[in-house]
């Protein structure tokens, strides 16, 4: 899969539904090369979102996109495989809902998709140290998962900086995804803190023009880098 870093991962869960693939295709256009879909179960989070078909529609509207899905949902072993014939090409995880999560891993890169673990904004990094060295993808949720437009919490920044020095000192390779309350306002400090992959879900689709808020959030992450 092509994609530069960091990178723009449009949240569809605050997509016009009726509209989801001419929302979707409205990022593509503007260069998004991630997709996030948000899979919440009403149990681990208190919301209900959308299951394997949702995931399906969008990977028909975007075959090229790289297709991300952020599992909120308790149980998660049973559901991966549904999510991979559903067309994902990565899978994460929360480590509070994964009592076994090394063997969660394992099974998700089974599949030869890419496998991730989220943890909650109260959720000691430590926790997951053991499992870094097996993770693609580490999710710093700067929001308490379950709805989106809500706040970043700022406390967020350190976590990232801990995030890359862990993986610079140990010489690991997963990717530090962020994910909640991104906008035009703080993309760039995010960034800077050392995100690669960047959600963004209300500041991309509840936009005047989702093709045109693309472009700014993705000309902001190009600039991070100077
Ligand atoms: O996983 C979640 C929320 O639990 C996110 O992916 C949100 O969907 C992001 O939405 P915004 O905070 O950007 O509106
Ligand atoms: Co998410």
């Amino acid at each position: 899969m092509n994609f530069e870093l960091p990178v723009l991962a449009p949240s569809i869960l605050a997509a016009d539904f009726t509209k989801l693939g001419e929302n979707i295709q409205d990022c593509t256009k503007a260069g998004a090369s991630w997709i996030h879909c948000d899979i919440m179960d009403g149990h681990f989070v208190p919301n209900i979102s959308f299951g394997p078909s949702v995931v399906a529609a969008a990977k028909k509207a975007a075959p090229e996109a790289f297709v991300d899905v952020h599992l909120m949902i308790e149980n998660p072993d049973n559901f991966v495989e549904d999510f991979v014939e559903a067309g994902a090409d990565s899978i994460t995880v929360h480590y509070e809902t994964c009592p076994h999560l090394h063997r969660t891993i394992q099974n998700i890169k089974k599949y030869g998709v890419m496998a991730g673990v989220a943890i909650n904004p109260a959720t000691t990094i430590s926790n997951i140290e053991p499992i870094l060295g097996d993770a693609d993808l580490v999710l710093a949720m700067s929001v308490n998962p379950g709805f989106g437009g809500q706040s970043f919490i700022p406390a967020t920044y350190d976590r990232i900086k801990e995030l890359a020095r862990i993986r610079d000192e140990k010489g690991y390779s997963y990717l530090i995804q962020v994910d909640g309350g991104v906008n035009l306002r703080n993309i760039t400090k995010v960034a800077k803190a050392g995100a690669e992959v960047l959600v963004a879900g209300s500041s991309v689709f509840r936009a005047e023009d989702i093709t045109t808020r693309v472009e700014e959030l993705t000309e902001k992450l190009s600039s991070s880098n100077e």
